[in-house]
């Protein structure tokens, strides 16, 4: 039996481009020669839809689509995801559900039984779990369907505490009971820098486990903060990688399953953490843009560490002819900020302008000048800085429709280490997921052939220049340190103590925690922030605002 992994990129409600993508790989496959073509976890209708799913409208058009594509099944099978309504009155309306496509019509329909709802994932909310467990019976094999989360059956839940085990139902242990030939997931797994790993490892460790062949089919693009990475694969039944997709690129894979044991195994691509999360902000840059129908960014470039790494993004999502940048310096920016920053810029060949902001932060100081008279110049007049360039940059985008974005990293978004309104701004938070360690790690990982971020920009300290010899060291610890307690509060949700006994100054985990409680309230109206740890600020993290910690 010969069978095409089709992993795609698809777009949320986009059913005729969703439909269009999924009909020509199945043309495609029907000249190859192949019987049978996957396709990944609600393909029809994009992952995750979220309240789409209530609207009656957008399940007809799955219903719709899936029929479409079914008529193109005539020579071949197709599997598709995509809802399906529930006939029982009792429970949530729709089934996670995988169509099984042939003779021109839906044969069978599997549906998805462990929901995932945690983090990120809230599948509960619109679904029903299966409780039926039936084998796909194709061209003489019988193969086992699963959908994403059913095999992740016997994973812990990131950040969930006292649960070694997630569920007490394996869809696998039910479904190998009836002596499938192999098993195929298909899936909707978003990126972070560790899932990569982890997914690969359950594959495998299934495949050993059920001593069948796994193919397992997952998506690419990005959809607001969730970045899909793809690295589809097919196992055998001993645990071996035979086939892998690319990651983040759309891409087919043809296996011969009836060759599938002579294939020799392949090692597992080993890539570089930061490398990986490189590739994945371009991607989640990029799909923002081209899903959203824009073309063209902007950012304040400052010369520091995050405008600069933002940059090198953009000009790579987008193109350097689509980023056009404005540097603002004001009475506090260093000769050397504004040397690094238009090095930069010319080093990308991007388009930048200089617009300094000192008359106009004059102006605001004299016109409040009676009002604030007896006062203190203090963190008032910083944030009128930012809020100046904010209003800037925003006017840049107004005029030429570049979308704003966003250079905050996650160290100050955790600690409110930003200016509301000001350099908080954007359309969307591309390092909103990365320490500040990490930043500098991408800074290296963008230079690392040739020198694109000035030497000067990565090694300098770190300052926001908004008063004079202003340094981050002056209002937060140091980074190194800082991260290692963020990562353990945020990620690992350990508690003060806990952080303290992993050898941490108490008086520096009771600020960093302290600041992170306090600050809930920007990163409520912070732009969506691209995905790419266990633990992004987003959709995926709920804190209440208003609360006593
Ligand atoms: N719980 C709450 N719910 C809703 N709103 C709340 C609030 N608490 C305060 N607020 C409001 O928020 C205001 C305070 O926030 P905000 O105006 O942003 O100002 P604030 O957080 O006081 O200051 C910004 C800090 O970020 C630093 N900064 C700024 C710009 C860039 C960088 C950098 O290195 O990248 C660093 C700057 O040096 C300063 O330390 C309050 O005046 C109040 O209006
Ligand atoms: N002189 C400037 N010209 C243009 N944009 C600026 C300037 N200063 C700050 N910004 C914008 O405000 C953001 C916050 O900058 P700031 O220098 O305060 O802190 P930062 O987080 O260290 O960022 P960076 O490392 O990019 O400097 C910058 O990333 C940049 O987009
Ligand atoms: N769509 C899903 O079921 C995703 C959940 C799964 N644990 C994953 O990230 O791969």
């Amino acid at each position: 039996m010969k069978i095409v992994l089709a992993q795609l990129n698809y777009h949320i409600g986009n059913f005729e481009l969703n439909a269009d993508k999924m009909i020509k790989s199945i043309e495609q496959a029907k000249e190859d020669g192949a019987d049978l073509v996957v396709f990944s976890e609600l393909a029809v209708c994009g992952y995750p839809p979220y309240d789409f799913l209530e609207r009656k409208e957008f399940i007809q058009n799955c219903t719709d689509t899936i029929e479409q594509i079914a008529k193109m099944c005539n020579g071949i099978a197709a599997i598709v995801g995509g809802p399906e309504i529930n006939p029982e009155p009792q429970g949530k309306n729709l089934f996670n559900a995988a169509y099984f496509l042939e003779d021109g019509q839906v044969k069978q329909v599997v549906r998805k039984t462990l929901l995932p709802n945690y983090d990120v994932f809230d599948e509960y909310r619109y679904f029903q779990p299966n409780i039926v467990f039936d084998l796909i019976k194709f061209n003489g094999k019988k193969i086992a369907l699963t959908i994403c989360e059913d095999i992740w059956d016997d994973q812990p839940v990131a950040n969930a505490f006292a649960r070694d085990k997630l569920y007490t139902l394996s869809p696998m242990d039910k479904l190998i009971q009836q002596k499938p030939d192999f098993a195929i997931n298909i899936a909707a797994s978003p990126f972070s820098y560790t899932q990569v790993d982890i997914r690969r490892d359950i594959v495998r460790n299934k495949a050993r486990q059920y001593k069948i062949p796994f193919i397992y089919v997952n998506q690419v693009g990005a959809n607001t903060e969730l970045i899909f990475d793809g690295n589809s694969m097919v196992v055998n039944g001993r645990g071996d990688i035979t086939h892998q997709a690319k990651a983040f690129e759309e891409d087919t894979v043809h296996i011969d399953m009836d060759a599938l044991s002579d294939k020799p195994a392949i090692s597992p691509k080993v890539t570089k953490p930061i490398q990986l999360i490189y590739d994945a902000l371009v991607a989640g840059v990029r799909d923002y843009f081209a899903k959203m129908g824009f073309k063209s960014a902007t950012l304040g470039l400052s010369g520091g560490i995050d405008s600069a790494v933002t940059v090198a993004i953009a000009a790579e999502a987008l193109g350097k002819e689509n980023v056009h940048v404005l540097l603002l310096p004001s009475q506090y920016s260093s000769d050397h900020s504004i040397k690094d920053a238009v090095d930069l810029a010319n080093n990308l060949g991007i388009q930048y302008d200089i617009v300094p902001i000192k008359e106009i932060f004059n102006s605001y100081n004299f016109l409040m000048s009676p009002i604030f008279a007896g006062k203190e110049a203090d963190v008032t007049e910083e944030n009128i800085q930012a809020r100046i360039r904010g209003t800037l940059l925003m006017a840049l985008s107004n005029k030429f429709g570049h979308i704003l974005l966003n250079t905050s990293n996650k160290s100050e978004a955790a600690v409110g280490y930003g200016t509301l309104y000001g350099d908080m701004n954007g359309g969307l938070s591309v390092l909103g997921d990365v320490y500040k360690t990490d930043v500098f790690k991408l800074a290296r990982y963008i230079n690392r052939d040739v020198e694109i971020i000035p030497e000067n920009t990565i090694v300098k300290p770190p300052s926001a220049e908004l008063r004079p010899d202003q340094k981050d060291s002056d209002s937060l610890p140091d980074y190194d340190v800082l991260d290692a307690i963020l990562f353990r509060y945020i990620e690992k949700n350990q508690s003060p103590a806990e952080i303290v006994n992993d050898g941490f100054e108490e008086a520096t985990v009771k600020k960093a925690i302290r600041l992170v409680n306090m600050n809930e309230y920007k990163r409520f109206q912070t732009p969506p922030t691209l995905r790419i740890s266990s633990k992004a600020f987003g959709i995926g993290r709920r804190i209440p605002l208003v609360a006593k910690h």
